[in-house]
């Protein structure tokens, strides 16, 4: 594992796991459960006290073909939210491709810049992030979920996407990001079909070779379900994809990811203390 130095980055001695809190009406897996601000905020606060280490709080859905919102609704989901948990001493990400909704966001007390664009979605987001100081996860990404499926055409995805996040890391240091602010992150299901997904996990030790904390988000997603398929090749519905996420939570802890991003907090959590507990071959 590429220990993080940036003090808002987490660094409980242990994989991170970031609890996903979509307060969005259309997520691909728990869309509209937390639209409300009490049932956001209830949990949130769930999360954390299962163990979360950081809450990532999102306002506009990225699951494949979804339109998108404007900055305004946007803003109108997130910054309450983030305000209110903030001040309850959370710590918090900002899952957003907008840089105006990444500074109301810091503003309202969020730590980390979650951006699924890698910052390419939003050419002000680099400034933001650089004159705010705070970390920023740059995901591998193509382009917007609308048009995701057309974008996912590799030769060789693991060199592919590593070269591409190597020119977002170029692009951020040139914007005067500091290194210790950098996280990666593979960008599973995003311009990517399950192939894809399967080969950048078996590859993740050349995303970790760039000597940045390495995110993974597999959490309930399309090619988990296309694996557990059942007789009749019919995908496991979201629901049914905890353990696999869990499994999924104890290799990337093992292989030396930084942190997971999870839905289902609890059973991540006791999965990266398994992976801790087994590469350190004892309990603590
Ligand atoms: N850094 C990061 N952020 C993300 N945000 C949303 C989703 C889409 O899934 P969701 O509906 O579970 O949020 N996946 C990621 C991901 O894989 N990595």
């Amino acid at each position: 594992m590429t220990r993080p130095v940036h003090p808002n980055l987490p660094d409980p001695g242990r994989c991170v796991v970031m609890g996903v809190l979509n307060v969005t009406p259309d997520s691909f897996s728990d869309g509209g459960r937390y639209l409300s601000r009490d049932d956001a905020l209830a949990h949130a606060h769930a999360m954390w006290r299962r163990g979360a280490d950081v809450i990532d709080v999102g306002g506009e859905s990225t699951r494949p073909g979804a339109g998108r919102v404007d900055a305004d609704t946007e803003k109108s989901r997130v910054l309450p939210v983030i305000r209110e948990l903030a001040a309850d001493g959370l710590r918090l990400s900002v899952d957003t491709t907008r840089a105006a909704v990444a500074a109301a966001a810091v503003d309202a007390g969020a730590r980390i810049i979650n951006d699924v664009s890698g910052g390419l979605a939003d050419a002000d987001m680099a400034k933001v992030v650089a004159e705010a100081g705070v970390p920023w996860i740059l995901m591998h990404w193509r382009g917007h979920s609308k048009d995701m499926n057309a974008l996912a055409t590799y030769d060789d995805v693991v060199y592919e996407v590593r070269q591409e996040l190597t020119a977002r890391v170029d692009a951020a240091l040139g914007a005067g990001v500091s290194a210790d602010a950098i996280v990666l992150d593979p960008g599973l299901g995003f311009a990517k079909h399950a192939p894809h997904d399967w080969a950048l996990l078996h590859g993740l030790g050349s995303l970790l070779d760039l000597g940045f904390p390495v995110l993974v988000g597999a959490s309930r997603k399309r090619f988990l379900g296309r694996l557990l398929a059942d007789a009749e090749g019919d995908p496991r519905p979201p629901a049914g994809r905890e353990v696999a996420t869990a499994a999924i939570s104890t290799l990337a802890a093992f292989s030396g990811a930084w942190g997971v991003r999870v839905h289902e907090v609890g059973a991540s959590l006791d999965a990266v203390l398994v992976a801790a507990a087994w590469r350190r071959g004892s309990p603590e």
